[in-house]
C-alpha cells in the first residue's frame, strides 16, 4: 500500500460515540495483533507443518510443526490461504493492519463495505497474477500456482479465455482500484495524485541536492589551493553511496554566499513584549509637536505673498497649537514584565493541541501586543495550512480562549498566527502616537493617530490617502474611541484656519465634546433631518471648489493652496536667472544695467503683490462668475470668505456665485451613526455620500462615517463602493464582518479598541490596538482652542430658513420642495420594480410625459440611473434595497 494511501484516511461517516468508543482502541489492537499473526503464519509456512489427514499434506510429512511461527493452526490457516488465493493472500494481513491503524489513529469504524474491497481485491489481484502468468510456478507450497485456486478459475479459466490477456488485465486492474477505493476510502484520483505529489517532492528534494552538490563542487573550484574545511557528513555518505571519488577534506566554501534552494533552517523562536508603552521622558530631548508645526506654520504664512492671507488665517494668526502636555500619559504604563514561561507554557498547548489532530507543527515566535498575543507555529513540508485555520474551535477549547484568531498564514511569512487575547490589556496612550516620529515628522498631509499592532508598530493613517474612512463595530466596542483619537490627532496637527470640521452627531452625546471648538464650519449637527442639509452643504462647497479651480487653472486642492507660493517662487526664480545671464554676459558694463533691471524686475512684482494687497484692502476677494444682472447687495454684509456678518439671518449665497479664497482648509466630515441618518432619507443620504466619496477628494474634503450597525442596508454597497479605508470593532458575527471589511475576523477581536484596520489600497487588515483618549484630554484641548477664538460658522444649519437652496425653496441642483416629493415616489417605483424608464414612471405615477422625463433627467444628474440607451431601460447605478 503507498504511503500516500497509507495516509489517506477512509472517509466513513464517523459518529461522535464511535470516535470516543473505548473499543475502538480495542479493536485496533485486536486487528494488528491478527495481522501480525497471519503475516507470521504466511511467511514461516511450510507443507511438512500440515497434519496428514490435510489434502494439502506431503507425503513425507511427520505431523509434527517444525517450521510455522504460529504452530499448527498457522500451519493450516496459511497453507489453505496460499492454496486459494496464491500470494494474494498476503493482502489479508496488510488489508488488517491498515485497519488496526484507522481504529487506533482516527477511531475510525471498519464497515463491511471495507471489508468487501478487502475480498474484491485479493480475488482480483489473484486472477491478475493467473493473468499475466506472474509467480506462476506450482510447487508443494502453492499447489494451484501463485494465484491460488480462485485466481486460476476467475482469471486463467474464465476471463482470459473470454476477453483475453489485455481485456482481462484492463478489467482485473479496474476492480482492484475499486476494491482499494472501498479500503482506503479514498478516491483512485486521490491516491494517484498524492501518489504524483510524493514523486515531485522526491524529485524536488534531488534537484535541491544535486545543486548544492554543484555549487559546493564550483566553490572548491573558485576556492584558493590550501584552506580546507571537512564536508558535511550528509554529503560525504550521499558521495560515498553513489561510488564518488571523495577525499577527507575539500576546499573551504563560505556558507553565506551559497543559496540553498528549496531547504534552510528556520530562525530560532524569540519572544517579543511590545505591550509597553514608550516611557514618557524617553523623547524628552525631542522636539515638540506643537513646536514643529506651528514653524513650519509661521514658514507658510511667511512665504505667502504679502497681503494675500485669507480672513480665517488673519483671525487665527497667532493661534497657538495644543502642547503635548495637555494629554496625559497613563498611570498603569509599567506593568509587571511578561512571564515567558506562560507564553511558552500557552505555545507548548496549541502545538499538543494541533498534534492530537494529526496537525505537525514547530513553535515559532511569540508576540505579545498590547491587547493580544500572537503565537506563530510552523507547519511541516505539505501541510494545508488552511487545516490550522479550520481547527479554530479546537485550539481555543485547549487554550481556555474565549475567542481566537488564527492568521494562516500571517502576510509575508511562512508562519501561521494564533491570536489569544492577553489576560491584561496595556493601553495605548495617544500621547505616545502623536509624539511618534512618523506623527511629527511624516509625509502624511492629514495624518491620524489609530494605534499599534500588535508588533508595537504605531499604525498612523493619512486622511488625505484614505481619503475617506468607514469606522463600524458592536456598541461599546471603542469607535467613538477611535473617532475622538482621530479628531484629537488633527486638532494638535491643525489650526482652525487650515482644518474644518462638520459634526453630524444622531446620537446627540457623542460630539458634544466639540460644540465650541473653533475648527468647525457648522454647528454640529444633531437633528438627522439637517443631517441632509448638511451633506448637501458639503456638496455645494465642494462643487464651489470645483468652480474656483478651474477658474484659477489649479488641478488640486494642494495645488490651489500652493499656488501663490508657486507664483512667488517662480518669480523669484526667474529674475534670480535674469541677473544671472545679464552678469555673465557683460560683467563690468552692464552692471550698472542689470541692478536697473532687476529694480524694474522687483517693482514691477511687488506691484503685482501690491495690486492683490490693495485688492485685498478695499473689497473682498470674491469674483463673480455670471452673477445674476450683477447684483452684489448680498456680499455687502459678506466677509472675504463669503461669511455672513450680519445681525440677521443669512440670506441663501447666490447660485453663479463664485468666491475666491486665498487658500482653502481641509473640511473634514464625521458621521457619528450612519444608521439613524439612513432611517430617515435612505436615498438622499445615499446619493449625497456618493457624491461626496467620489468627488471630495481632490477638494480637500474628506469622509468619515461611523456605525454600529454593520447591516447591508446601512453600509450600502454605493457607500462601501467609495470607501475603500475601513475599520472594523468587535462585532457579533462573521456576516457583520463581511459587511464592514468583505471578510470574516472581526468577530474573532476582543472588544475595547482591538481594531482591524484596512488601509488605503485594500490590502491585508492589520490587528490593532486602539488609542485611548479621555474625556479629560478632550475637555483640555477643546479648552485650549476655544480660548483662541470662536468657530466662524459659514451658514447656519436651518431647515426652514432654505440656506442650501434658493429662496423658491430648490435645493442646489434646481429641483424644487415638490419634484423632490416626486422624486421620493420615482424611487420608490424603481426601488420595487427594479427598473427605471420614463413610461414606467408614467404608468406608475400617472405623470404625464413631460414631468417622468424631468425625473429621469434628475435621478440621472444625481447619479442614480445612468445615461439613456435608446428604448432600452436606464441602468440602476446604486443599491435600491
Ligand atoms: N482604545 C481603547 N483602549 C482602551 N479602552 C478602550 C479603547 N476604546 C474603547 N475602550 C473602552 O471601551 C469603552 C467603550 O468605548 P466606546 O464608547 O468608544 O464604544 P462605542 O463603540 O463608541 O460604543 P457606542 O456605539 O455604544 O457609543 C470605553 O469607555 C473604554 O473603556
Amino acid at each position: 500500500m503507498s504511503r500516500a494511501a497509507s495516509a489517506a484516511r477512509p472517509p466513513r461517516a464517523r459518529s461522535t460515540d464511535e470516535k470516543e468508543s473505548p473499543w475502538n482502541d480495542a479493536f485496533g489492537i485486536g486487528f494488528l495483533m491478527m495481522a501480525v499473526m497471519l503475516l507470521l503464519a504466511l511467511v514461516s509456512y511450510d507443507p511438512q507443518d500440515m497434519p496428514s489427514w490435510s489434502f494439502l499434506a506431503l507425503s513425507e510429512s511427520t505431523g509434527e510443526v517444525t517450521h510455522n511461527f504460529v504452530g499448527r493452526v498457522g500451519a493450516l490457516v496459511a497453507g489453505h490461504m496460499l492454496w486459494l488465493m496464491g500470494y494474494a493472500a498476503y493482502l489479508l494481513p496488510c488489508s488488517m493492519m491498515w485497519f488496526g491503524v484507522c481504529k487506533l489513529h482516527s477511531k475510525i469504524k471498519v464497515t463491511r463495505a471495507a471489508w468487501l474491497g478487502v475480498a474484491i481485491m485479493i480475488i482480483s489481484g489473484a486472477a491478475l497474477l493467473e493473468v499475466q502468468n506472474l509467480l506462476s510456478e506450482r510447487d508443494h507450497f502453492t499447489p494451484l500456482g501463485g494465484s491460488g485456486g480462485l485466481g486460476f478459475v476467475i482469471g486463467g479459466s474464465l476471463l482470459k479465455n473470454l476477453l483475453g490477456k489485455v481485456g482481462a488485465t484492463l478489467l482485473l486492474g479496474t476492480v482492484y482500484m475499486g476494491g482499494l477505493f472501498l479500503v482506503t476510502g479514498q478516491h483512485p484520483l486521490t491516491v494517484m495524485h498524492n501518489i504524483r505529489l510524493e514523486i515531485t517532492r522526491w524529485k524536488a528534494e534531488r534537484e535541491a541536492q544535486r545543486l548544492i552538490e554543484e555549487k559546493l563542487a564550483e566553490e572548491a573550484a573558485n576556492t584558493v589551493p590550501g584552506t580546507v574545511t571537512p564536508v558535511p557528513e550528509g554529503l560525504r555518505r550521499k558521495k560515498k553511496d553513489k561510488g564518488g571519488e571523495l577525499r577527507g577534506d575539500t576546499p573551504a566554501v563560505t556558507a553565506t554566499n551559497m543559496e540553498l534552494p528549496l531547504k534552510f533552517d528556520p530562525p530560532p523562536p524569540k519572544i517579543i513584549d511590545s505591550s509597553i508603552s514608550r516611557a514618557h521622558d524617553d523623547r524628552s530631548d525631542k522636539p515638540k509637536l506643537a513646536e514643529v508645526w506651528e514653524q513650519k506654520r509661521a514658514q507658510k504664512i511667511e512665504q505667502a505673498p504679502h497681503g494675500s492671507l485669507g480672513n480665517l488665517t488673519k483671525l487665527f494668526k497667532d493661534y497657538k497649537l495644543p502642547s503635548m502636555e495637555l494629554l496625559k500619559w497613563p498611570e498603569d504604563t509599567k506593568r509587571a514584565p511578561t512571564d515567558k514561561n506562560e507564553l511558552l507554557g500557552i505555545q507548548a498547548t496549541i502545538v499538543k493541541a494541533l498534534a492530537s489532530f494529526g496537525i505537525s507543527v514547530e513553535p515559532g515566535d511569540i508576540t505579545r501586543g498590547p491587547a493580544i498575543t500572537r503565537y506563530e507555529v510552523r507547519p511541516v513540508d505539505g501541510l494545508r495550512v488552511s487545516r490550522i485555520a479550520n481547527l479554530d474551535a479546537d485550539i481555543a477549547r485547549a487554550t481556555r480562549a474565549e475567542r481566537i484568531n488564527i492568521l494562516a498564514p500571517i502576510p509575508g511569512k511562512d508562519t501561521v498566527g494564533i491570536e489569544l487575547a492577553n489576560s491584561e490589556k496595556t493601553i495605548v496612550p495617544l500621547r505616545e502616537l502623536l509624539e511618534d516620529e512618523v506623527f511629527v515628522n511624516g509625509k502624511s498631509k492629514l495624518p491620524v493617530a489609530l494605534g499599534k499592532d500588535v508588533y508595537g508598530k504605531t499604525i498612523i493613517g493619512d486622511l488625505a490617502a484614505m481619503p475617506h474612512l468607514l469606522v463600524a463595530g458592536a456598541t461599546g466596542s471603542g469607535k467613538s474611541v477611535c473617532i475622538n483619537s482621530i479628531v484629537t490627532s488633527l486638532i494638535c496637527r491643525f489650526a482652525p484656519d487650515e482644518l474644518r470640521f462638520i459634526m453630524i452627531d444622531p446620537k446627540v452625546v457623542e460630539m458634544q465634546n466639540y460644540e465650541e471648538l473653533p475648527h468647525l464650519a457648522l454647528p454640529v449637527v444633531t437633528d438627522p433631518k439637517k443631517a441632509l442639509l448638511a451633506l448637501r452643504w458639503v456638496v455645494k462647497e465642494m462643487e464651489n471648489r470645483y468652480q474656483i479651480f478651474a477658474q484659477e487653472g489649479c488641478r488640486n486642492f494642494e495645488a490651489f493652496n500652493n499656488r501663490n507660493i508657486k507664483r512667488k517662487a517662480e518669480a523669484d526664480a526667474a529674475r534670480a536667472a535674469r541677473n544671472a545671464a545679464a552678469a555673465t554676459v557683460a560683467p563690468a558694463a552692464a552692471a550698472t544695467k542689470t541692478k536697473m533691471k532687476a529694480g524694474v524686475d522687483d517693482a514691477r512684482v511687488s506691484a503685482e503683490f501690491a495690486k492683490e494687497a490693495a485688492e485685498e484692502n478695499t473689497e473682498p476677494k470674491t469674483a463673480e462668475v455670471g452673477t445674476v444682472d450683477g447684483e452684489t447687495e448680498n456680499n455687502e454684509l459678506r466677509d472675504a470668505s463669503g461669511t455672513w456678518l450680519g445681525d440677521s439671518q443669512a440670506p441663501p449665497p447666490r447660485r453663479q456665485e463664485v468666491v475666491i479664497p486665498d487658500t482653502m482648509p481641509y473640511i473634514v466630515v464625521i458621521v457619528d451613526e450612519l444608521a439613524d441618518l439612513m432611517q430617515t432619507a435612505p436615498a438622499d443620504i445615499e446619493v449625497a455620500i456618493a457624491r461626496i466619496t467620489q468627488m471630495a477628494r481632490a477638494a480637500g474634503i474628506h469622509l468619515i462615517v461611523a456605525t454600529q450597525t454593520p447591516r447591508a442596508d446601512v453600509i450600502t454597497g454605493v457607500i462601501k463602493a467609495n470607501i475603500p479605508t475601513r475599520i472594523a470593532f468587535q462585532v457579533s458575527s462573521a456576516l457583520d464582518s463581511r459587511v464592514i471589511l468583505d471578510r470574516k475576523g472581526a468577530e474573532n477581536l476582543v472588544g475595547k479598541g482591538d481594531m482591524l484596520y484596512v488601509p488605503p489600497g485594500g490590502a491585508q487588515p492589520v490587528r490593532s490596538q486602539g488609542a485611548l483618549v479621555t474625556d479629560d484630554e478632550i475637555h483640555a484641548l477643546v479648552e485650549h482652542c476655544v480660548a483662541q477664538g470662536k468657530p466662524v460658522f459659514d451658514v447656519k444649519v436651518d431647515d426652514e430658513s432654505g440656506e442650501f437652496g434658493d429662496e423658491d425653496g430648490e435645493d442646489e441642483d434646481g429641483v424644487s420642495s415638490e419634484e423632490q416629493e416626486c422624486l421620493e415616489k420615482c424611487l420608490e417605483v424603481i426601488r420595487q420594480e427594479k427598473k427605471a424608464s420614463t413610461s414606467l414612471l408614467q404608468r406608475r405615477l400617472r405623470l404625464g410625459y413631460g414631468k417622468a422625463a424631468r425625473m429621469i433627467d434628475i435621478l440621472e444628474d444625481r447619479g442614480i440611473i445612468g445615461p439613456g440607451e435608446g428604448a432600452k431601460p436606464r441602468e440602476i447605478l446604486v443599491q435600491m434595497d
